[in-house]
């Protein structure tokens, strides 16, 4: 019997090939560094039954109608934004993804982004490298304190979760959020307030995004939105660059409208290194490295793998995003 072909669109964990080849699949896998282009990955899927790709691949509508004789989609991450799952569902394409294998990675990185936009860790690491050192200063380098403050998540599912437990469990936050349902877990657990939009940027000390990147949520903070929040709050954002407007934040941060800002995505990924955001002393961006722990990103690619393997011998796709196919 010939082989089911499965096409890594990156240079993944090998366990993910290694599950894949065990079971007894081909895999066609991408072995440099920077995306597969998408005229490449097109004609590389056409001779593959199933794709096991990443955020960084555009899977829309016209990828989707050329390669609609895939049986499979797996997503090696939580957040599936790059691909049309409307137009997949249409065409009968089941998409996996990789949900909670990385929650407490990243809400590390959103916690880790607040403490460092707070006491401008960055910048003051940027001056020592500059040769800026200069004396203990008795009135310099001020930074805000967290204890007792008010956060604010826009999206509390499993990664805002996890982050506003680090922020009551540390500093005593007040946890108010907003989604469109409640969640009644948290507002058990940890007294989480559910609250309109509005309330949440203006009553926030410490805004974290944790939403997908949807039509709805794209662009949501613009300036309209920073002008209300209060001049001393911290902007945090580890979802997906496209949430925010990156001049707006620029200008509210210049502005004084916000305090500062702490970002693990941009838009557009990767961020040129001559972004002003870069120089600016109350903001620290990383270079999306949310899930880049060695357990998370294991974790993501067994369970990506998983989702090929269970739905050619199954029938099932242990994770998945559009149930209905099936
Ligand atoms: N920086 C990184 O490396 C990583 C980034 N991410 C990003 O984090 C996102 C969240 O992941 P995860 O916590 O697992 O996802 P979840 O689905 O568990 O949580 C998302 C939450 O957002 C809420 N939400 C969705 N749409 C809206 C909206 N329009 N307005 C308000 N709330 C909304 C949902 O609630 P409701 O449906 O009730 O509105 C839900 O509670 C991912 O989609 C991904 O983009 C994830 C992993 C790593
Ligand atoms: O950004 C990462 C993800 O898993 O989504």
């Amino acid at each position: 019997m010939t082989k089911k072909k499965v096409l890594l669109t990156r240079i993944f964990p090998k366990l993910a090939t290694q599950l894949l080849e065990d079971a007894g699949y081909e895999v066609i896998a991408w072995d440099k560094e920077q995306p597969m282009p998408y005229g490449q990955m097109i004609e590389a899927a056409q001779s593959c039954n199933a794709l096991f790709c990443t955020l960084t691949d555009k899977i829309d509508s016209t990828f989707l109608n050329a390669c609609s004789h895939l049986d499979i989609i797996t997503q090696y991450a939580v957040g599936y934004d790059n691909i049309d799952v409307e137009q997949a569902t249409k065409l009968g394409i089941p998409i996996g993804y990789a949900p909670n294998a990385m929650t407490e990675a990243t809400a590390d990185i959103a916690f880790g982004l607040m403490i460092a936009t707070a006491r401008k860790m960055f910048f003051m690491n940027q001056k020592i490298k500059n040769g800026k050192w200069g004396y203990f200063d008795p009135v310099g380098h001020l930074g805000l304190e967290l204890k007792d403050k008010t956060l604010g998540i826009l999206g509390l599912g499993r990664i805002g979760m996890a982050m506003a437990q680090r922020c009551k469990g540390a500093y005593n936050m007040e946890i108010l959020y907003h989604n469109r349902t409640a969640n009644p877990n948290a507002e058990d657990q940890i007294e989480a307030k559910l609250v309109d939009f509005d309330t949440l940027i203006s009553q926030s000390d410490v805004i974290s995004v944790h939403c997908a990147l949807t039509p709805s949520t794209q662009g949501i903070f613009n300036k309209s939105v920073f002008e209300k929040m209060k001049p001393t709050s911290l902007f945090i954002n580890t979802a997906r660059g496209g949430v925010h407007n990156e001049k707006d934040l620029i200008d509210a941060l210049n502005n004084g409208n916000i305090w500062g800002a702490g970002l693990d995505v941009t838009n557009p990924e990767p961020m040129k290194p001559n972004n002003p955001l870069l120089t600016m002393e109350n903001v620290c961006v990383l270079p999306h490295i949310g899930s880049a722990t060695i357990t998370a990103r294991e974790e993501m690619a067994k369970m990506a793998a998983t989702n090929i393997i269970s739905f050619y011998e199954k029938g099932e796709v242990p994770f998945i995003v559009n149930p209905e196919v099936l």
